[in-house]
């Protein structure tokens, strides 16, 4: 247990060497590292690699939960559901396929895909192992054999179903839990604040406390700053390396232009650092949406800026799904009504999981009316449809370049200029896709399609099948630059700088007077402050400033 930057992961990294050198592991067997997400994985093989030697790195399996669970369910989950093969229920299609069950149904509507259907939703993942563990002695001894030793990574955001997957690892398994129940920030998911009791009672495990020990801004008054925050000891008080600016409007400029303005303060003040890193940090993926459009003009006199943002996966991927099929080709008539319905569920999913308004839902509703009967009723509708038909007209019209890149880009500029919202609306969201980079594997396998046949057939599975990868293998993401996220997905990384930006709009505290919610966005704005090397800064607005500052 420690606090932010405390060295759990570092010593936790130092702990699997050791064990390494030590030679007790037999061959095959290796020391798992879980973690909740990829970008997070990333990070730890970084790190992993600084420590350790490349020879004795492949004793280290560095995995998320779903890519470990993944990988047992492949070969097994047919003992529970007695089908042949199992399919993965990619999220984005999960989203469009649960968008209108009510939330309380989905968990029942989850088992049942996967019992029924043989379609495996991720949220069952860990569920399911552990049932698999618990129910064969042999499997439980099988994994534990190859997993002596299992590292839990933010074990304090533990839901229920990793609980109890970890419990079955224990019975056989040593396993070091890393935690700091301030840093607690998934509840809405089922972490709870009683896990870490929990764990200790349960094995009977060894305590260790790294409290006040603090290696990622040591010298500063960072992590001085994220504890005063829980007591509420930082109003008032003044910090060398936390500054709070209350910004306010400008005449004539953006709402953002104070955020930016900090922001290229905090480039100058790292112009000399090699590799150095920014995160900007904000309460809603609405705000981090129109911060990165601001970023990306050169509007007010400020310099256009490069940057990632961290988007979520299920708009670009059904958005994705659209391009595709357009790229696949046929005859006209064929494509429109595959374009149709992927634009369904580019409606119905683009959401992720929250739930799709009812207009869209009525509208996406309309337009599979429309793919069995033929009719559609309304004029938006009507655009929509004679839309679909006059693109899908044009692309088989068109003569394209077997540059799969260009063309992508070609067919996304399609639907950008169509006079349908909905249609625009796919090219926004498919600006985001980050699958046609150079040498990536989409963009080579489309070359090959093209290659072979002069054509794009095969375009749409292609494409399902690099998204399917997208969820397994480690996101390797540069953290040089500056980067777009929210609050929540700056969990367990660090950069040399952190702008906190809460919006006038969207605030850092959604509800002062709900309590759970205060106490959750407390605990966010902790785990955001800390992570900054060198200096955080927090801009909120002078009308009415966030009650934690
Ligand atoms: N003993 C150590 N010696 C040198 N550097 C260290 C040591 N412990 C940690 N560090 C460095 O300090 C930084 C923070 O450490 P680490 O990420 O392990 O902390 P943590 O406790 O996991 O943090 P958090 O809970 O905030 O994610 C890292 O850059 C790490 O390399």
């Amino acid at each position: 247990m420690g606090g932010p930057g405390a060295g759990k992961t570092h010593v936790a990294l130092v702990k699997a060497r050791d064990e390494i050198r030590t030679g007790t592991l037999k061959p095959g067997q290796k020391i798992l590292f879980l973690s909740f997400a990829r970008p997070t994985v990333a990070r730890i093989i970084e790190k992993a690699s600084e420590l350790i030697s490349r020879e004795d790195l492949q004793w280290l399996e560095v995995s998320t939960y779903h890519g470990f669970a993944w990988t047992i369910l492949r070969s097994h989950a047919y003992l529970l559901n007695g089908r042949r093969d199992v399919q993965l229920l990619p999220p984005p299609e999960a989203a469009a396929h649960l968008t209108d069950i009510e939330r309380d149904h989905h968990d029942a509507e989850k088992q049942r895909l996967f019992e029924q259907e043989g379609r495996l939703h991720f949220d069952l993942f860990a569920r399911l192992v552990s049932e698999l563990l618990r129910r064969s002695g042999r499997l439980a001894a099988i994994f534990s054999d190859s997993y002596p030793i299992v590292i839990l990574d933010e074990f304090q955001d533990t839901n229920s179903d990793e609980w109890a997957l970890i419990q079955q690892l224990g019975q056989r398994s040593r396993l070091i839990a890393l935690a700091d129940p301030d840093q607690r920030i998934y509840e809405f998911r089922g972490a709870d604040p009683r896990r870490v009791g929990e764990f200790l009672e349960v094995f009977q495990a060894k305590h260790f406390d790294f409290a006040g020990e603090n290696y990622r801004s040591s010298g500063t008054d960072i992590t001085t700053y994220g504890n005063d925050l829980l007591t509420g000891a930082n109003k008032g008080k003044t910090y060398q390396q936390v500054k709070v600016t209350r910004y306010g409007f400008m005449n004539g400029k953006s709402l953002h232009f104070s955020a930016k303005a900090a922001l290229c303060s905090a480039l100058n003040r790292l112009q000399t650092v090699p590799d150095k890193s920014i995160a900007v940090l904000v309460p809603s993926k609405r705000l981090m949406l129109e911060f990165s459009d601001y970023l990306s003009s050169a509007a007010d006199g400020l310099p256009e800026l490069h940057h990632d943002v961290a988007m979520d996966a299920e708009p670009p991927a059904l958005a994705a799904g659209v391009i595709a099929t357009l790229l696949e080709g046929g005859t006209a008539g064929d494509v429109a009504s595959r374009v149709l319905g992927a634009l369904h569920s580019h409606i119905r999913g683009r959401r992720g999981g929250r739930p799709t308004p009812q207009p869209e839902l009525d509208l996406a509703g309309a337009l599979s009316g429309f793919m069995t009967t033929g009719k559609v009723r309304g004029a938006k509708r009507q655009l929509i449809v004679s839309e679909v038909q006059r693109i899908s007209t044009e692309r088989q019209q068109l003569q394209l370049t077997g540059d799969p890149a260009e063309d992508w880009l070609h067919l996304r500029g399609l639907l950008a200029s169509s006079s349908a919202d909905v249609l625009k609306q796919v090219a926004t969201d498919a600006r985001y896709l980050r699958l046609l980079h150079r040498g990536s594997m989409l963009r080579t396998n489309l070359g090959s399609l093209w290659r072979a046949q002069g054509g794009y057939q095969g375009a749409e599975e292609a494409v399902r099948s690099a998204l399917m990868q997208e969820h397994f293998a480690a996101a390797q993401k540069d953290w040089r630059g500056i980067h777009v996220m929210t609050i929540h997905k700056s969990k367990g990384k660090e950069f040399d700088e952190v702008l906190i930006y809460d919006g006038m709009f969207q605030r850092i505290a959604r509800a002062p007077d709900n309590q759970r919610a205060y106490a959750q966005d407390l605990l966010a704005l902790r785990v955001g402050v800390t992570r900054a090397i060198r200096r955080t800064s927090i801009l909120t607005p002078k009308r009415d400033p966030c009650p934690f500052l």
